[in-house]
């Protein structure tokens, strides 16, 4: 019997094994060169330690507060979208694990699974992942199906007015399924015999006029607290406080966007040194050890977001 993977880049060998290439490919890749998306990782690299020795460190405790509520350790789920392709049970397994684990998990707008499926499945803390759609009228219904089902707040995704040029999924001609929230209501399910249907689902209903005003037609559809996920400069950090999110998201995307941006560890401290405590700063991007987490804590984030990309959805 083959060893029990150790590290999260074992389990994405698996992953890679057990997938098809078009699903693998799909989950694993970032924008054009891939530039930032290894950057990303090697930009963590980068950062060593000063420890310090003859710390008291026999009594731990890993548990933080966000926005009010304690979880177990300042690690929370990212919102990643379309987890059925990776494991039949999609989000609802990733919500049944973030309850195990006590911590929150926030729903891509973009699952495979409904808000009130993953509702019903299990008492995670949610917080629904936003995508603002041309019909604005749907994404606005979804927002309020989230809130009467119990989601504690809302991630506005910024960094997605267009979806970044992924060339593995054009060369794969990726599929995009009809998502099971949308039913009803707006059709996901995009054929093109040219390049990545992915890319043309978002072309087709993510509305690219999305701009800073809109954080107050957010706040007219719901009462929840709202986030900003995306933001990678201080000039958008201090923006953001002044509109009055409840919390900012230091975030690339994964690098699946705009390629050439920093390393989101990169741009950490500049965002955390612009908000000034004024509301939590939290972080994702490249990370893939207990150590990359501290090196972010360090740096100022609340708490970090891991993506749950095949390693681990496949694997859970
Ligand atoms: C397969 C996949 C799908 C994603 N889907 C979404 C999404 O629907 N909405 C969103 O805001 N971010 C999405 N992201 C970005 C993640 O929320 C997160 O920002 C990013 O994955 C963090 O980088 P990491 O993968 O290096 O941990 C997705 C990422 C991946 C890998
Ligand atoms: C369906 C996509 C728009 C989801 C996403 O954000 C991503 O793949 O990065």
């Amino acid at each position: 019997m083959a060893a029990e993977p150790v590290n999260v880049n074992e389990f994405q060998e698996l992953a890679k094994q057990a997938l098809p290439k078009m699903y693998y490919d799909y989950f694993s890749g970032g924008a054009e060169d891939q530039h930032t998306l290894r950057e990303n990782v090697e930009a963590f690299s980068r950062i060593t330690f000063q420890p310090r020795i003859l710390v008291d460190v026999s009594k731990i405790d890993m548990s933080t507060t966000v926005l009010g509520f304690n979880i177990s350790s300042p690690i929370m789920i990212a919102p990643t979208a379309q987890q059925k392709l990776a494991h039949p049970e999609g989000e609802i397994a990733t919500a049944r694990a973030a309850a195990a684990c006590n911590t929150i998990m926030v729903l891509s707008f973009m699952s495979t699974c409904t808000v009130e499926e993953v509702a019903s499945s299990c008492n995670a803390i949610r917080f629904l992942q936003l995508y603002v759609f041309k019909r604005r009228d749907v994404s606005a219904q979804l927002v309020q199906r989230a809130e009467r089902n119990g989601f504690k707040a809302i991630v506005l995704t910024a960094d997605t007015p267009r979806l970044g040029r992924r060339e593995a999924d054009i060369k794969n001609r990726m599929v995009s399924p009809q998502l099971k929230n949308f039913e009803g209501l707006i059709s996901t399910e995009v054929v093109t015999d040219k390049g990545s249907n992915i890319e043309a689902l978002a072309s087709g209903i993510f509305d690219a006029s999305l701009s800073w005003k809109d954080i107050e037609w957010l706040r007219s559809i719901t009462n929840l607290p709202i986030l900003i996920k995306g933001v990678l400069t201080c000039e958008d950090a201090i923006k953001a406080v002044e509109v009055g999110v409840s919390g900012i998201v230091v975030s690339n995307h994964g690098a699946r966007q705009l390629d050439y941006v920093p390393a989101t560890i990169s741009a950490l401290e500049e965002v955390v040194l612009a908000v000034g405590g004024k509301v939590p700063v939290l972080f994702d991007g490249g990370i893939r050890r207990g150590t990359d987490i501290f090196k972010a804590l360090a740096l100022g984030a609340q708490a970090v977001f891991v993506s749950l990309s095949p390693p681990t959805v496949q694997f859970v």
